[in-house]
């Protein structure tokens, strides 16, 4: 069994090293360690995540005179660990004056709103050309944790027995009024609920939440989920439509679609199919089929990085240009899926113009009068405190 110290330093430099995914990383390293307290385990998670998420600033404060820890990981979890209250035998070694210069560094380095915010210089050009005088609220939100939020499981429940149901298994929630979702007013690992296992909710952000219904779908439709994924969107569409109708969940990525089916069956879903996108001919095939479609749209995910902290260190702007051509190919070659009267919702995580309103005029010119906009949405994190979601709802009216 390592030290939480070691373990972080370590799960911290193959999350910037090696690209490897956050959360999978944290999961594995908690596997691993079965012999670690609740508590412990739950300060590995805090610390790996929180040094990737300030990963830029910390190297920042960071100098040839700090005291050798190890890797290079490992003296930036020494860092994170001396300037927050953790308490760990190896912060004693830092000798007290040094607490103080990083301290003094810290605050001399809040005029560079790239390293303040821990980003790449790139992305703040980026996020400053699009955003303007939004974007520095915008990203300081996006630095913050993200809350937990639930969403009810109709198929299985109502929002209020869900919520009593919780607080009888010691969860401390509330419901979001008006809505069918729950906020953990306190940290606790929900996904060890009975509530849990008996399928009577998904994790889900509030923004994310607000995705479907924009979709103004009813029982008996059938529903096109084009970029399904693992099903998110899907099980939330077969929770409203009360299992009636059809939903066709499509994705480019098979092994999404097989966890798609697993996560269905828990749900109680029985009216989902699900075809991996091949070639166009899966599309043509369903061609003027749909009440319904949804364009979940495969994006930079910039209005996520308060749960993914480890994609600012994976984005490119060649990446984000790569991103926006395949939007573009999505809007252009699956509208024709869409029953002449239908609706699609265009969504995607990210608060980029260019990903968002921009590719939604775009394809509105190419269209040439076949789709008109009845409404759009910005979901900005800096004024709700959840994620960063857009969504587009248009008709096609020829
Ligand atoms: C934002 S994610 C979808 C998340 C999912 N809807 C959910 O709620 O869990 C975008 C998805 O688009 C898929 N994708 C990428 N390119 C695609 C394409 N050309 N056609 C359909 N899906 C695509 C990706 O595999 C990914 O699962």
């Amino acid at each position: 069994m390592g030290s939480v110290f070691e373990t972080a330093g370590r799960a911290l430099g193959e999350v910037v090293y090696q690209n490897r995914n956050l959360d999978q990383v944290i999961s594995y390293w908690i596997a691993q360690n079965k012999l670690w307290e609740p508590f412990d385990k739950y300060q590995f998670a805090v610390i790996v995540e929180e040094t990737t998420r300030w990963w830029r600033l910390l190297n920042e404060l960071h100098d040839s005179e700090f005291p050798k820890f190890g890797s290079h990981t490992h003296n930036i979890v020494a860092i994170y660990t001396t300037l927050t209250p953790f308490g760990f035998p190896e912060e004693r070694k830092i000798p007290k004056h040094f607490k103080k210069k990083l301290q003094n560094k810290l605050n001399q380095l809040s005029n560079n709103r790239a390293i303040k915010e821990s980003i790449p210089d790139w992305l703040d050009e980026l996020g400053f050309k699009e955003l303007g005088e939004k974007w520095p609220k915008e990203i300081h939100s996006l630095n913050h944790k993200a809350p937990i939020v639930l969403r009810t499981n109709l198929l299985k429940t109502n929002v209020q027995e869900l919520n009593n149901f919780l607080k009888r298994e010691g969860y401390k929630t509330k419901i979001i009024p008006n809505t069918h979702a729950i906020l953990l007013t306190e940290s606790a690992n929900i996904f060890k609920s009975e509530a849990f296992k008996l399928g009577m909710f998904e994790q889900q952000d509030f923004s994310s939440q607000q995705v479907v219904p924009f979709l103004n779908v009813e029982p008996g439709m059938r529903v096109i989920d084009a970029c399904a994924g693992n099903g998110g969107k899907t099980l939330h569409l077969a929770s409203l439509m009360n299992n009636q109708g059809r939903i066709i969940a499509l994705d480019t990525a098979p092994w999404k679609l097989e966890e798609l089916k697993r996560r269905s069956r828990k749900a109680g879903v029985t009216n989902v199919e699900t075809k991996a996108i091949e070639s166009t001919k899966t599309i043509k095939r369903l061609q003027d089929s749909a009440d319904r479609l949804l364009i979940d749209a495969p994006c930079s995910g910039l209005g996520v990085l308060k749960r993914n902290p480890d994609s600012k260190w994976r984005l490119t702007p060649e990446n984000i240009a790569e991103l926006r051509k395949t939007q573009r190919q999505i809007l252009e070659k699956y509208w024709s899926m869409i029953k002449v009267g239908g609706c699609m919702v265009y969504a995607t995580c990210s608060i980029l113009p260019s990903e968002n309103e921009e590719q939604v005029k775009w394809f509105l010119d190419q269209m040439n009068g076949r789709f008109v906009l009845e409404e759009e949405k910005n979901l900005s994190p800096s004024q709700t405190g959840f994620d960063g979601f857009y969504m587009a709802r248009l008709k096609r009216i020829d």
